[in-house]
């Protein structure tokens, strides 16, 4: 770096064009140069001046007095000449004063003129600030250019070297490029000989091609025939070698057959001879036979006819020693014992016999001679609508229809005493009067549960009420009923909510027994199987009932009605043989196993020659699920890991799987189904409790989404809401690679199956008890629930089931 004085030019300290690359400019101002400055050194050399004249008087006054002692005498003439220099002194003083006052005008106007150019200098310097600041921006950029001045010299010294070395180098290459062309245009030329030659090799390629490839096809035809005839010929040559093993074989069993025909010729002849003789022998025993058949059979028809007379002759015996009588073609019975007319009428139907039905004059009159002149009450009634007389028929004896004819008393019917709705044979005057069936009123009064509030969660006791009903007398046709077993079923949780207000008597079926009846269908003391839900006592026709099988044996309990040979075993039935399809050999899977259907699948399971797993969550369940049969079964509530439970009870997998249960249970299930696997989704208990509905994947039948999740409710078109559905994992990846069938049912589908299936399950029972079937045949867990007329259990308390 180097530091320059500014020029004459004070304030272009700008950078001179020659001299800016790598040099900074310093503007040292110097004050002698300024305006104020020339005008303080004027004033400066005025004072020297003064001091000098000053001095100088001094001088030559010292002279003038030295020259006044040493000339003292020239002092008179002197004295003139002082006065003269005075003068000339005093005018020079007045000049001096005069240039002084002239100095200080010029020194102020000066002073002026400096303070302007002072402001100018300011303004100049700012100026110089700004230029500076520009010309530092430029030096920048200068810089910057000048970098890349450089950069792009170096590239151009570069390029240039290049270019020349290349320019070196380009002149052999145009040598040789030139060279190159010669050559190229003479191989150019030989090229196209060439290629027309090619062309014409190509054309003579082809035909041979095409010459070889019938030469190939014809080689090709002619391998394929040669290598077919090889084949022929060495089936024929293993056939003939067959045929001449054969024919030796032949040969050799011709000549053991040969001789085997000989001996069997003689041993037929030997037959045939006796065979002539025994078919005689036979034609005779025929004969004979015959004769004996039909005698036998003479003897047998009089043999069946003196029995049944026999046994005629005994029942009338019987019936006339009990006290009935017989008139034509009917019996009667005379019953002394005071009743209304409506418990006679159940007394006649409990001895297989009804109320008294008159055909004829003649019977009247010996029905009321024969009873000794009594008040004999008639089936004659209006019980079914007022004013409408009939004859019952209840078909007790096999008649079906009663005289158009009566002999009504005069002025009768008359219904005198309000509610006369039968009819009586006067002992006074052989006439028929009406009066009221009812002497005192015998209405049942039926206790029921009814279904207080609807269940949240699991249920309890505050939501069910016991409330008491008078029921109405049955009419014709209809029964009463009287409770024996009520069940306890997990479908009354999800149903509740959809078929049941608050107030209704709870749904459910019971094992009822009939205690009135005017149902020839259902005689009195006779067990069925009503959904009349949870009461001691109902009133109802024939048509809602299913009777007990009518040969239930009788060391088989009936509550067994409602379990094992009622719905559930229907259930576990068509569960695995309509739905499951199951095969013998393949392994089953079933949970709530010890349940009324789980135990019976596993059973039926076992009858069929399966495989089956069974989980309970009870030890004791446990031990007796392993009592029944099953082969595998775990305490699914105790296990370390449900996953490997199942996997170590079938580690080949589950060929059929019985789902009770759902929820997390048939997600881990899932992936163990063998392929082909069938499922019967027969219920999902595990999610019957739920209470707060989770996201899910499960979509509702209406909206047919799939994979959207969802909150909600599952429901079904008919009913609505009956079950809060659950977060996946979700089973379709499964379904899929394994190619299972995954079916929901409910039983009443097979509803026309029901009575032969119900046999089925009696006779698998049957053969339990008599020890005559399988190891395996059926034993069913059965209801301890009785309802009694005088009380009713306690739901939440009995619902359980216990075993037989
Ligand atoms: N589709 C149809 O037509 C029919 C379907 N069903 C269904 O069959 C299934 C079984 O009915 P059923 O045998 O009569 O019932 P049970 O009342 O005889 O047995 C039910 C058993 O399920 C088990 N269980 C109860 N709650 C749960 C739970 N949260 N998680 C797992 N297991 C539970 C219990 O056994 P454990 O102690 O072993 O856990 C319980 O004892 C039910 O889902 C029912 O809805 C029944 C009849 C007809
Ligand atoms: C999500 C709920 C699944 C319930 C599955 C289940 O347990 C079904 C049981 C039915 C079985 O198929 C036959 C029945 O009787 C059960 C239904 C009962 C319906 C209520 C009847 C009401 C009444 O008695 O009037």
């Amino acid at each position: 770096m180097q530091t320059m004085d500014i020029d004459k030019d004070t304030y272009a300290n700008k950078p001179r064009k020659k001299d800016y690359i790598g040099v900074t400019f310093s503007a040292n101002f110097q004050w002698w140069k300024r305006p104020s400055g020339v005008a303080a050194v004027c004033l400066g050399l005025l004072c020297v001046l003064l001091l000098a004249g000053i001095i100088g008087l001094s001088v030559y006054y010292n002279r003038i007095i030295g020259h006044y002692y040493s000339a003292e005498r020239f002092q008179t003439s002197s004295l003139n000449n002082l006065t003269k220099e005075r003068d000339q002194l005093k005018t020079s003083y007045n000049t001096l004063t005069k240039e002084r006052d002239e100095l200080q005008t010029r020194y102020n106007t000066l002073t002026k003129e400096r303070d302007q150019l002072q402001t100018r200098y300011n303004t100049l310097t700012k100026e110089s600030d700004q230029l500076q600041n520009r010309y530092n921006n430029l030096t920048k950029e200068r810089d910057q250019l000048q970098t890349r001045y450089n950069t792009l010299t170096k590239g151009r010294d570069q390029l240039q070297t290049r270019y020349n070395n290349l320019t070196k180098e380009r002149d052999p290459l145009q040598n040789s490029y030139n060279t190159l062309t010669k050559e190229r245009d003479q191989l150019q030329t030989s090229y196209n000989n060439q290629t027309k030659e090619r062309d014409q090799l190509q054309t003579r390629y082809n035909t041979l091609t095409k010459e070889k490839d019938q030469l190939r096809t014809s080689s090709n035809t002619l391998t394929k025939e040669r290598d077919q005839l090889q084949t022929s010929s060495n089936t024929l040559t293993k056939e003939r070698d067959q045929l001449q093993t054969s024919y030796h074989t032949l040969t050799k069993e011709k000549d053991q057959l040969q001789t085997s025909y000989n001996t069997l010729t003689k041993e037929r002849d030997q037959l045939q001879t006796s065979y002539h003789t025994l078919t005689k022998e036979k034609d005779q025993l025929q004969t004979s036979y015959n004769t004996l058949t039909k005698e036998r059979d003479q003897l047998q028809t009089g043999y069946n006819t003196l029995t049944k007379e026999r046994d005629h002759l005994k029942e009338e015996l019987n019936k006339q020693s009990s006290g009935w009588q017989k008139f034509e073609s009917s019996w009667y019975y005379l019953s002394t014992e005071k009743k209304s007319w409506t418990e006679s009428r159940q007394d006649c139907l409990k001895r297989g016999a009804h109320l008294v039905i008159i055909n004829s004059k003649k019977e009247q009159e010996f029905i009321h001679e024969w009873s000794g002149c009594l008040d004999i009450y008639l089936g004659f009634h209006d019980t079914n609508t007022e004013g409408v007389w009939e004859w019952i028929n209840d078909g007790a004896l096999g008649q079906s229809s009663a005289p158009g004819t009566t002999y009504w008393r005069d002025g009768e019917p008359n219904d005198a005493d309000q509610g006369e709705d039968c009819a009586q044979l006067s002992k006074k005057s052989l006439q028929i009067y009406c009066l009221r069936p009812e002497e005192q009123s015998t209405m049942v009064v039926s206790k029921a549960w009814t279904l207080h509030q609807h269940f949240q969660g699991f249920p309890k006791a505050s939501d069910f009420h016991l409330r008491e009903e008078t029921l109405p007398q049955p009419r014709d046709g209809q029964v009463l009923l009287e409770a024996v077993f009520l069940s306890v079923d997990p479908y009354m949780r999800p149903y509740s909510q959809t078929m049941m207000k608050e107030g209704d008597v709870m749904i459910g079926s019971q094992v009822a027994k009939v205690i009135q009846s005017y149902n020839p269908s259902f005689p009195v003391g006779c067990h069925v199987v009503s959904d009349c839900g949870w009461r001691s006592h109902w009133v109802c026709d024939g048509a809602e009932l299913t009777p007990v099988l009518p040969d239930w044996p009788q060391d088989i309990p009936l509550s067994l009605a409602l379990g094992a040979i009622g719905m559930p075993g229907l259930t576990a039935l068509y569960g695995l043989e309509e739905v499951c399809e199951i095969k013998k050999g393949e392994t089953l899977l079933v949970n709530a196993a010890a349940g009324a259907v789980g135990s019976v699948v596993g059973q039926i399971a076992k009858i069929k020659g399966c495989r089956v797993v069974g989980c309970a969550g009870t030890d004791t369940k446990v031990s007796y699920l392993k009592q029944l049969g099953f082969d595998q079964v775990f305490n699914y509530k105790t296990v370390t890991s449900l996953e490997e439970s199942l996997r170590e009870a079938a580690p080949h997998g589950y060929d059929c799987y019985f789902e009770n249960v759902g929820g997390k249970f048939s997600s881990v299930v899932m992936p163990q189904m063998r392929e082909y696997g069938r499922i019967a989704v027969c219920g999902s208990i595990s999610m019957y409790n739920d209470t707060t509905p989770q996201t899910g994947i499960l979509s509702t039948p209406q909206t047919g989404k799939l994979s959207t999740p969802q909150t909600g409710i599952l429901s079904t078109p008919q009913t609505g809401l009956l079950s809060t559905p659950q977060t996946g994992p979700y089973v379709h990846t499964y379904m899929i690679f394994k190619q299972l069938r995954m079916e929901g049912f409910l039983c009443a589908r097979w509803k026309h199956k029901h009575q032969q299936s119900l046999r089925r399950l009696m006779a698998w029972m049957t053969e339990h008890i008599t020890g005559t079937g399988p190891t395996t045949s059926l034993r069913g867990p059965h209801l301890v629930i009785t309802a009694t007329v005088s009380g009713m259990p306690d739901p939440v308390k009995t619902g359980t089931r216990t075993h037989t």
